[in-house]
């Protein structure tokens, strides 16, 4: 049988992994698909041809990414251009022409998804995005497939690499975090705009489309709530350790009694947590079903080869299901796109969790007791409070404490009311905690 025909757009960080591994595994990938996999139109803006091995198996190389999209030849489009835009365009044409697609655009989907695999059912053609989230771990697979069976009840994951690259490499070696993020930037880790990375965009982005996967939703990225890691302080990565936890930047869903808990932000984890382990640019996510219970996954979340290795992935799923029936395939989503849920997505203020805090107050009799009334008065309880000794001649003092699980709402009034008292003077740092358990 002729080789199966496809046009590449982008030839950067993973567009080049992609082209090494179909050039490396030509011969695995092809017993595993039932036909051999040519990229036989490649568009690239910018490409360094050195770094690149197998280039030179590509059919031909341009610029314009809309030629590869409109050239008959083409049976399957790969998206690794990145971004909202021209991306969304070039998907829509190419589901448009009757193409299928395969993209590690997690910006996309998680912004236009909705619209994208609207356009594609219409036209019978699949989109593989296997690589958008936590990189070469098969997790959307493992969500859509794997876990079929069960009431999805809470996923949890470390679901951007840059970001525990720098938390991992500002714990163990108390390096600057602008150093490690040049760093990541370097190896190919970070994202174009690197904020996307450190202010938890990117996460935001992945925990969206696992969040739709989960528990049957539309892809809603606005609702999701977003912090980064850029506001965590060497002093927090401390204080957790002494209190016996890590920092660590995840994403969490969650089906509650009221709704689901769509959230991105830094978190203690319980020091000896499979989650709590990991680092580098590893990823991890944790699924509990109700079948199934707790289920990890774990691996490379980004990076050339790993990502690659989801996008070929995707490619021979793809192949092998060129001549199925469309109605047969497996929903983009995982659920039949008419039985999505209007399940609401809740605000951060309606979400409980646990919480450490950390408040920077006068060193003066009364101070603790006044702090601790508020947070009585908020009906939150506190599991356990530590008060780092001024040193010589300073007036303030650090109190670290550890509170029960509380309503976000809640918590709020009661921080708004301790920044309020003129022995409090910086705004206190609130870190959720998660134990990960259950
Ligand atoms: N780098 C990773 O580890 C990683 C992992 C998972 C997913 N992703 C996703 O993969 C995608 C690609 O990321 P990357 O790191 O390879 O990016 P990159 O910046 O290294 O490469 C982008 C490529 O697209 C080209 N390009 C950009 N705009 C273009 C246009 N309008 N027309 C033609 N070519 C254009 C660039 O010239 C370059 O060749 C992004 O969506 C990213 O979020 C990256
Ligand atoms: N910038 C992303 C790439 C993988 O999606 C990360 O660091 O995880
Ligand atoms: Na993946």
């Amino acid at each position: 049988m002729e080789p199966v025909k496809v046009g590449l757009l982008g030839l950067g960080t993973v567009g080049g992994g992609t082209v090494e591994v179909l050039t490396s595994n030509a011969a695995e990938i092809a017993r595993r698909a039932g036909r051999g996999i040519e990229i036989a139109f490649a568009a690239a803006r910018e490409y360094r041809p050195e770094s690149i091995n197998g280039l030179d198996r590509i059919g031909r190389i341009g610029d314009d990414a809309f030629a590869v999209v409109e050239d008959p030849e083409i049976e399957i489009v790969i998206e690794l251009i990145g971004g909202y835009s021209p991306a969304r365009e070039l998907v829509l044409k190419a589901i448009e022409n009757g193409k299928h697609v395969v993209t590690a655009n997690k910006a996309l989907i998680a912004k236009h998804g909705n619209e994208i695999f609207a356009a594609a059912r219409e036209r019978g053609v699949v989109v593989g995005f296997e690589a958008a989230v936590a990189g070469g771990i098969p997790i959307i697979k493992a969500l859509r497939e794997g876990l079929a069976a069960n009431h999805i009840e809470w996923i949890a994951g470390i679901i951007n690499g840059t970001g525990n690259f720098i938390l991992t490499e500002m714990r163990d070696k108390g390096r600057d975090f602008a150093d490690v993020l040049a760093e990541a930037q370097a190896l190919g880790y970070a994202e174009a705009d690197p904020t996307f990375d450190v202010e938890g965009i990117d996460a935001a982005h992945k925990l969206t489309i696992m969040g739709s996967l989960a528990f049957g939703i539309p892809l809603q990225f606005e609702r999701c709530f977003t912090e980064g890691i850029s506001k965590i302080g060497a002093m927090d990565v401390v204080y957790a350790a002494e209190l016996g936890y890590r920092i660590k930047h995840l994403g969490i869903a969650r089906r509650s009694e009221t709704g689901i808990e769509l959230r991105v932000h830094p978190t203690l984890v319980p020091e000896r947590r499979l989650l709590a382990n990991v680092d580098g640019v590893m990823n991890a996510v944790l699924v509990k079903g109700d079948a199934v219970g707790p289920t990890l996954y774990y691996g490379a979340g980004a990076g050339a080869l790993p990502t690659a290795s989801a996008v070929v992935a995707d490619l021979v799923d793809v192949v092998r299901s060129l001549t199925t029936d469309p109605n047969n395939r497996v929903p983009h989503l995982g659920f039949q796109p008419d039985a999505l849920a209007d399940t609401p997505v809740l605000r951060i203020e309606e979400v409980e969790t646990a919480y450490y805090l950390r408040i920077f107050a006068l060193d003066q009799p009364g101070v603790m007791a006044r702090i601790a009334s508020i947070l009585g008065e908020q009906g939150i309880s506190i599991e356990a409070i530590k008060q780092k000794e001024p040193g010589e001649g300073e007036t303030y003092v650090t109190m670290v404490m550890l509170t029960h699980r509380v309503l976000e709402g809640r918590m709020n009034e009661a921080i708004a009311r301790i920044e309020a008292l003129d022995s409090v003077q910086e705004p206190v740092m609130r870190i959720r905690m998660e134990t990960l358990s259950g």
